[in-house]
Parts: structure tokens; C-alpha cells; sequence
């Protein structure tokens, strides 16, 4: 709900009446209340008055993750929804099969959700999920920006389970709005929404790999249905997924590694933090000395590793033609405990306490990626958005104190 403040001028006149939301007026006077904007009748305002609405302190700060199915986008919320303490869950009462995970500070609601077309209807049109024409862009826009402004939405359901699509659920507007899904970044209305993008842009070979492990060993499906949905996805991941990537502000690149020569298990990552440039309220992450390229193998006496090693590289580079600050690790830890070490030698972490990465990747040692840089850039991205999300509130705060010392 958007918050508007009453700012009074000390002289006797009366003004009184209604006001209207839209209009932002910044006068020099002392802040006297808060109130709901809801509520849109001045009863207790005894002197002229001006009220400043809409740029609410409670308008919902909006995060966009992009991924294809079964790249890490559930296990990244994880590590996030945890940044900010809490335990995130579906909402209370509420359909069993619902995507939506909701904390004190983060609602995270899915995209599939958007989908227009049902697992039916998509059969009988021969498209995939990934297709544009399976969703509906409007009502994503329509729905996000409502939640944005502070309003509260009915928003679909798409059952997983029974491939239909549910009665909706009602979604209050969060201090955190996460989107995740396939298509946060394709609609560029909904694109304009993002205070912060991120694209987890995992590589066909690791994608393979994550998915034998998933969909094989847990699933029970076979090695060629796997074979078979990944290449008939392929299509139209390159056309309406991949090409996002290039409008993230920040894309977790997950690629084989570099260390074993014709390595084909997968399982040792060489993993990309590629962090765009200039972006507001966002420093990127940098190792030792800040716009040098750096190489650095930090096994030895602090840090214990095992065949094949680990190997951080630096520097600055460009993507999609922006410039960017890319940090990359290739290989695996062997002790959580000395990640430490690591953590020390990085700068622009937005930690709150020395030792916050390493106590946060020790807190979830169970997740996927807990030993590569997965999970570590992950966990990093999460301090980041918490910084983010702080820094525009205490903005937020301190405009009306600008305005009235202008
Ligand atoms: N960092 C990682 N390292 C290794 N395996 C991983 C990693 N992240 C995810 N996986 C594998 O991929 C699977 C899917 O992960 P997760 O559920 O987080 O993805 P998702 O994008 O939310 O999937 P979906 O869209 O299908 O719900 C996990 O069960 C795990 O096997
Ligand atoms: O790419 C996906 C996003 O998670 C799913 O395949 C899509 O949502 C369709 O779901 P289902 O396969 O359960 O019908």
C-alpha cells in the first residue's frame, strides 16, 4: 500500500478536503503523519497542509530471475528468501499446489503461472511453454505493476501437478516482489518494472548433466526422454529464453571446467559472475585491486584442495556490448569452513559482518552447488539484493528530507 505524508505549514489557515493520489507536490514544510493511501479523507489536519503520495515508503522493490526449467532458479531462491531470515513458504490456506513462496520480506510468485495455454491446450497447438503465445504477457504486466504500486492482485495458478490451470490466489504486495520463470526479462513492460535482473545461463553440457541427475536418478525417466525434452525445448530456449540474458543486470554463467582437459562428468563448474556496469545502487564485486585483470590460485596453506584445483580470474570486460566486471571460479572447495579465506580477498560483498558469505554458504552446505561457485555466486548475488533493497528505502526516506531542507 502506498504511504502519503502530510506536511503541515504553521499558520491557522484551514484547508481540509480530499486529495488526489497522482499528485506529488514537495512543499518545505515539517513532516507532521504517515498514513495508508487508502484512506483518502483529511479529518485531522488543522493547518494548511501538502501532501506527497505514491512514491510510497512501501512501494514493492521488484527482482527478475530468468532461467530455463531445471537451472537452479528454486535453490537460488533459497539462498536469497535466507539473506533476509525467515522461512519462506506457499501461502497459508491456500491451494496446495501453488508456486508462490512468501516470507516476512520476499513474496516470490512464478512465472508459469502467466501461462495462458494449459498442458492441453499447448498439445493441441502444437507450442511449448516457452513460446510466447503459451503466455499472457498483459496480465503479467498488469499484475506486476499493480504489485509494484502497492496493490493486491488475484493472480493465476499453474498446477504442475494436474497441468491445468487453478482458481487464482490473492498475492499482497511484498516489500520484495521476486519473479522467476522464463520470461521475466521477454516483455519489455514488465522488463521496465525490474529494480534489479538477474539470468542464471547454465550451458547445454551442465544443463544435460543437472538434468540426468534430476530427472534419471529422482524421476525415474529414461536417458533418451531426456535427451528428447531438452532438444525439443532447444528451439525456442534460443529464441524467446537465451536472448534475455542480455538485458540482466547481473547473469550467473555455468559452464564445464577448464581444469580437466576433455572433462565430460560435469561435475567440477567453472562458474561466471558477469556484472554489468553502472548500474544504480549495485557495485559490482571485485578481487584485490579494483579494474586490474587478476589470476589467482588460492590453494596452498589457506586453502585445501583436492585434484583439479580451483582458479579465480578478474577483470573487466564486455557483454551484449556493455561493459561489465566478470569474476569467475573454476573448481570446487573442499572445506566450506575455509572459504573464509576466499571471502576475505573480495571486495563490494555488501556483507554485514566479516565472514557473512562463508557463514551463509556453511548455513546451506546441503544445497546443490554448496562446493562451486553456483552456490557462492549465488549467495552473493542474494547480499547484494539485500544492500540493493536497503539502499532504495533509505533513499526513499531521506527525499522528503531533501525536499523539505530544499
Ligand atoms: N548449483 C547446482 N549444482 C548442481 N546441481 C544443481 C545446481 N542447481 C540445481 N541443480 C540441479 O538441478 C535441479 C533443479 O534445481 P532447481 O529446482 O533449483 O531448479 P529450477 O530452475 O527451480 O527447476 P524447475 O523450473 O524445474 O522447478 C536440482 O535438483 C539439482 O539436481
Ligand atoms: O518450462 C517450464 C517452466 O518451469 C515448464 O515446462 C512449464 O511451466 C510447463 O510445465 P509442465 O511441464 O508441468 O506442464
Amino acid at each position: 500500500m502506498a504511504v502519503c505524508t502530510v506536511y503541515t505549514i504553521p499558520t491557522t489557515t484551514h484547508l481540509g478536503g480530499s486529495f488526489n493520489q497522482n499528485k506529488q507536490v514537495f512543499f518545505n514544510y515539517k513532516r507532521s503523519s504517515s498514513f495508508p493511501s487508502s484512506n483518502n479523507i483529511l479529518t485531522s489536519v488543522s493547518r494548511p497542509y501538502v501532501i506527497t503520495c505514491s512514491a510510497g515508503e512501501s512501494q514493492t522493490i521488484v527482482i527478475g530471475l530468468a532461467a530455463d526449467s531445471g537451472c537452479g532458479k528454486s535453490t537460488f531462491m533459497r539462498r536469497l528468501t535466507s539473506v533476509f531470515g525467515g522461512a519462506a513458504e506457499p501461502p497459508k490456506g491456500g491451494n496446495p499446489d501453488s508456486n508462490t513462496l512468501i516470507s516476512d520480506t520476499t513474496t516470490v510468485i512464478c512465472l508459469d503461472d502467466f501461462h495462458s495455454l494449459d498442458r492441453t491446450g499447448r498439445k493441441e497447438k502444437g507450442v511449448t511453454a516457452l513460446d510466447p503465445r503459451a503466455n499472457d504477457f498483459d496480465l503479467m504486466y498488469e499484475q506486476v505493476k499493480a504489485l509494484k504500486e502497492g496493490k493486491p492482485v488475484d493472480k493465476p495458478i499453474y498446477n504442475h501437478v494436474s497441468g491445468l490451470l487453478d482458481p487464482p490466489e490473492l498475492i499482497q504486495p511484498p516489500k520484495i516482489l521476486v519473479i522467476e520463470g522464463l520470461h521475466p526479462m521477454y516483455d519489455a513492460r514488465v522488463r521496465e518494472l525490474l529494480d534489479f535482473s538477474i539470468y542464471l545461463d547454465i550451458s547445454n553440457e551442465v544443463k544435460f548433466a543437472w538434468k540426468i541427475q534430476r530427472d534419471m536418478k529422482e524421476r525415474g525417466h529414461s536417458l533418451e526422454s531426456i535427451k528428447a525434452s531438452i532438444e525439443a525445448r532447444k528451439p525456442d530456449f534460443d529464441a524467446y529464453i537465451d536472448p534475455q540474458k542480455q538485458y540482466a543486470d547481473v547473469v550467473i554463467e555455468v559452464l564445464p571446467t577448464q581444469l580437466i582437459p576433455d572433462d565430460d562428468e560435469g561435475k567440477v563448474l567453472r562458474v561466471k559472475m558477469i556484472q554489468k556496469e553502472g548500474v544504480k545502487y549495485f557495485n559490482p564485486v571485485y578481487l584485490f585491486d579494483e579494474g586490474s585483470t587478476i589470476s589467482w590460485i588460492p590453494c596452498g596453506r589457506k586453502l585445501t584442495c583436492s585434484y583439479p584445483g580451483i582458479k579465480f580470474s578478474y577483470g573487466p570486460d564486455t557483454f551484449y556490448d556493455n561493459e561489465v566486471t566478470v569474476v569467475e571460479m573454476d573448481g570446487q572447495f573442499d572445506r566450506l569452513d575455509e572459504l573464509i579465506y576466499v571471502e576475505s580477498h573480495l571486495s563490494n560483498l555488501s556483507t554485514k559482518f566479516y565472514g557473512e558469505v562463508t557463514q551463509q554458504m556453511l548455513k546451506h552446505q546441503d544445497f546443490p552447488g554448496s562446493n562451486n561457485g553456483t552456490g557462492f555466486f549465488q549467495t552473493i548475488i542474494g547480499l547484494k539484493i539485500r544492500d540493493l533493497f536497503e539502499q532504495i528505502v533509505a533513499n526513499r526516506s531521506a527525499a522528503p528530507a531533501a525536499a523539505a531542507k530544499a
